[in-house]
């Protein structure tokens, strides 16, 4: 089976029992479900929903397996402004922004493209900034085994933003560190090169 699965393979019962729940949201606020520009409302939020949340049904672990190289390099490889799109486990709405990974190859290096796919694969489900950047770490970790992988997340939360506590210019700032990023010199030249134009 594809590591990508997506919305084409969607279960059709699911997304139905999904449509059913978000009519039954829009009658509860107050709308009528039978409006024009509401009729297929349902029917999109669903297929929104199970999109922004496909994470659940993808392995993280063999998209990476998939795209490992032997290679004796073993300078920090930087992949940094990757888009990140979540949503909180609190109130399931987006938290967005940037996450910047690096590792340092232990004989193998991985296909570039596949560390933004697993960032997505964990982004795609409901998530707490912190474990989104342990769960990201924790899988480069045990499957590349690299010398050390770093993961910085900044992200701001719409449910600190519209809602609540309503701070529009927050950002959240989480990293996890492992092998030789555990050292301050190594963890020091990432975080430069992080914050600079030309890495
Ligand atoms: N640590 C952490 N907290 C988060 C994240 N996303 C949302 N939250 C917080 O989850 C908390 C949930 O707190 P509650 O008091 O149960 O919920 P609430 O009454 O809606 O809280 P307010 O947002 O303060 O109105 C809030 O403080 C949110 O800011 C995240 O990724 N990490
Ligand atoms: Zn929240």
């Amino acid at each position: 089976m594809s590591p990508y699965r997506n919305l084409e393979e969607y279960n059709i019962e699911i997304t139905n029992e999904v449509k059913e729940h978000f009519s039954k949201i829009v009658d509860d606020i107050g709308e009528d479900v039978t409006r024009e520009g509401l009729i297929k409302t349902p029917e999109r939020a669903a297929k929104a929903m199970l999109f922004l949340t496909q994470g659940y049904k993808q392995n993280a672990e063999e998209i990476l397996k998939g795209a490992m190289f032997a290679e004796e390099y073993d300078d920090m490889v930087i992949i940094k402004d990757i888009e990140v799109y979540s949503l909180c486990e609190h109130h399931m709405l987006p938290f967005f922004g940037k996450a910047h990974i690096a590792y340092i190859p232990n004989g193998h290096i991985v296909g570039l493209s596949k560390i933004p796919r697993i960032v997505d694969v964990y982004a795609r489900r409901l998530q707490v900034q912190e474990r989104l950047t342990h769960d990201i770490l924790e899988c480069i970790n045990s499957t590349l085994k690299p010398k050390g992988v770093a993961v910085v997340i900044e992200a701001a939360h719409m449910c600190m933003m519209m809602r609540g506590v309503q701070k529009q210019n927050s950002v959240t700032t989480t990293s996890g560190f492992r092998g030789q990023f555990e050292k301050i010199e190594t963890r020091n030249e990432f975080l430069k090169l992080i914050s600079s134009d030309l890495s």
